[in-house]
């Protein structure tokens, strides 16, 4: 399996490019937008051409959800239109895609975990533009998994718990909204269920789930469990302090507390049980994995 990962300074491409080394009979080419930059027809065909992968991995996006709200462009031309470039070239030479997506393709409205099947209603144009790209990927790739996460953090790159760390080491006292709700994912964990996927749909004869069904379509993939940001903060300080680290007290706030020019959906957690029926894979608890996280990078 030859897997090409688009977007290679990402968190998750990170770990993909870390861990995919220990999986026999895999080898992994993350490139950057130098290489391959997902906004370039002549870029992608370049990089197809030269690397001849079996399985593409597009992780690079546009993740500044505030700044969306303003660079409407930008955010439309790599979530939307790159993410679409990269799946009709992916389709002109018979090769599957797995493409990211996010839990802010929801209103946040519903009162139980989204699952796939949920009517999608983003209320942010970073969500708007990541839905557009989903639909655009199903639109030119039949051989395609749309692979939705939410909150993802890891030791490297931009995320929740690093911002959580670094402020500790500024002030005792942090306010953290406690009325959005959502399911934390660790890149780590993520890339064990992404080569898996990768793995199962790079075989067509594989591709098909344990109900010998095929496998192409959309799937939500996080770690087990919910909690809120502040739930999420205090966790975080709570394995840090434990491990000596930075501490700080978090204070519960409401989200009109903390204005922000993007409204993030009161209720983003994803219901992962398709993932399980179809592919066996359950991501561990989310506590779990923010262990793991904050020990790699007191550890840094
Ligand atoms: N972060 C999160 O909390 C969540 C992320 N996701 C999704 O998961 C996926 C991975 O996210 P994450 O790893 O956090 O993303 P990051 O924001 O960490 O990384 C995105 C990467 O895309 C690259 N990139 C930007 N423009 C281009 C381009 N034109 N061509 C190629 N690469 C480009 C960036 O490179 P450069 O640094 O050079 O700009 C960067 O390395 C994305 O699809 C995201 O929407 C889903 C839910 C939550
Ligand atoms: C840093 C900070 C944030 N917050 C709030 C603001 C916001 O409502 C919430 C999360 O803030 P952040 O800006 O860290 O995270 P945000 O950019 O909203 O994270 C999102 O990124 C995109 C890419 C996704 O796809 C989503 O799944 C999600 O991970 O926490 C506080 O209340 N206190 C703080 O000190």
């Amino acid at each position: 399996m030859r897997l090409l990962i688009a977007g290679w300074q990402g968190q998750v491409a990170r770990a993909l490019v870390e861990m995919a080394p220990a999986c026999p009979d895999v080898s992994a080419c993350a490139v950057g937008r130098a290489a391959l930059d997902i906004c370039e027809a002549r870029s992608i065909e370049r990089a197809l051409s030269g690397i001849s992968p079996t399985v593409i991995i597009n992780s690079a996006a546009y993740t500044a959800v505030d700044a969306a709200e303003t660079e409407v462009e930008r955010a439309y031309a790599l979530n939307r239109d790159g993410a679409r470039m990269l799946a009709e070239a992916a389709a002109r030479r018979g090769i599957p895609i797995i493409h990211m997506s996010t839990d802010y393709v929801f209103d946040g409205n519903k009162a139980s975990p989204y699952t796939e099947d949920d009517a999608t209603n983003p209320v942010t144009v970073f969500g708007h533009s990541k839905l557009e790209g989903e639909e655009a990927v199903r639109a030119a790739n039949p051989c395609h998994i749309i692979l939705r996460t939410s909150w993802v953090f890891s030791p490297g790159g931009r995320n929740f718990v690093k911002s959580m760390l670094a402020q500790a080491t500024e002030r005792e006292r942090i306010r953290v909204v406690a009325d959005q709700h959502g399911s934390p994912s660790y890149a780590p964990h993520l890339v064990t269920a992404i080569l898996e996927l990768a793995r199962q749909v790079s075989a067509p004869e594989e591709a098909a789930g344990a109900n010998g069904q095929a496998v192409w379509g959309t799937y939500h993939a996080a770690n087990s469990g919910s909690t809120t940001w502040h739930g999420f903060a205090e966790e975080i300080f709570r394995r840090s302090a434990a491990l000596g680290g930075p501490h700080a007290d978090v204070e519960a706030i409401a989200s009109l507390e903390y204005p922000t020019p993007a409204q993030r959906p009161a209720n983003a957690v994803l219901g992962c049980s398709k993932l399980e029926t179809t592919f066996g894979l359950r991501l561990p608890p989310w506590q779990q994995a923010v262990g793991e996280c904050v020990e790699r990078i007191l550890q840094d």
